[in-house]
């Protein structure tokens, strides 16, 4: 983690900045009601780029079967839906927000990942200057990369994007959708289809086959 002493200086050497900012694009820094805005917009930089300056959280993993003899369904498949993320987009350093959902099959070890530990991982690569689509890659990854050693997984996000909202072509419904996928859900379509029936049983047009 940062130490506090970093970050008082960060914030300071931020501000500082953000103040020219303000100031070159014509309103008076020093006004009462602004005054306090290089600070807090440093902090929130900050807040919003902290994985740039941290390590990746441990994904703690708990092995099926381990302590009861449930005969557990093997190729089971663990989607995690709807987790809420904003990010940065790295070509305006506007937000991007959205949900992503994060589907894996548990690997020959029985072993899953503890639930808001994936969630750690989302907001983790979430906080820096992102693009959707690496987002997505590198959620996949880690789980891949991870103790639970999964037979695949898939990534999806569907967000949207303020630099396409409010300014450029100002569109206010485009979202964007992003699919990331390893292991088994390369060759299996079938199973791609799968969560995203689950995902929206009402939208078939989810479909990718
Ligand atoms: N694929 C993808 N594109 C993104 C993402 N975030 C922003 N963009 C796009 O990145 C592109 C950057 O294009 P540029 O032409 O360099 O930027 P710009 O002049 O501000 O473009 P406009 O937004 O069209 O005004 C834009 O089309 C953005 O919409 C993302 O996460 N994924
Ligand atoms: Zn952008």
């Amino acid at each position: 983690m940062e130490t506090s002493l970093n970050q008082e200086k960060l914030v300071e050497e931020i501000a500082k900045r953000v103040k020219e900012i303000i100031e070159l694009l014509g309103d008076n820094p020093n006004r009462e009601g602004i005054k306090e805005t290089p600070t807090r917009v440093a902090k929130a930089l900050l807040d919003m780029t902290y994985g740039l300056r941290t390590s990746q959280p441990t994904i703690k993993v708990f092995k099926l079967n381990e302590e009861d003899d449930t005969n557990y369904e093997e190729d089971q498949l663990i989607l995690l839906r709807d987790i809420q993320f904003s990010s940065l987009c790295e070509h305006h350093l506007l937000p991007f927000i959205g949900k992503i959902h994060v589907a894996y099959i548990v690997g020959e070890n029985g072993k899953v990942a503890g639930f808001s530990k994936i969630i750690r991982i989302v907001n983790y690569y979430s906080a820096r200057p992102q693009i959707q689509e690496r987002l997505v890659s590198q959620i996949a990854d880690a789980l891949m990369n991870s103790d639970i050693k999964p037979k695949g997984v898939m990534v999806m996000g569907d967000a949207l994007h303020m630099c396409v909202y409010v300014r450029g072509v100002k569109d206010k419904e485009a979202k964007l959708l992003s699919v990331a996928t390893r292991g088994i859900f390369k060759k299996d379509k079938a199973l791609v289809n799968k969560v995203l029936r689950m995902l929206d049983s009402s939208n078939k047009s989810l479909s990718l086959i």
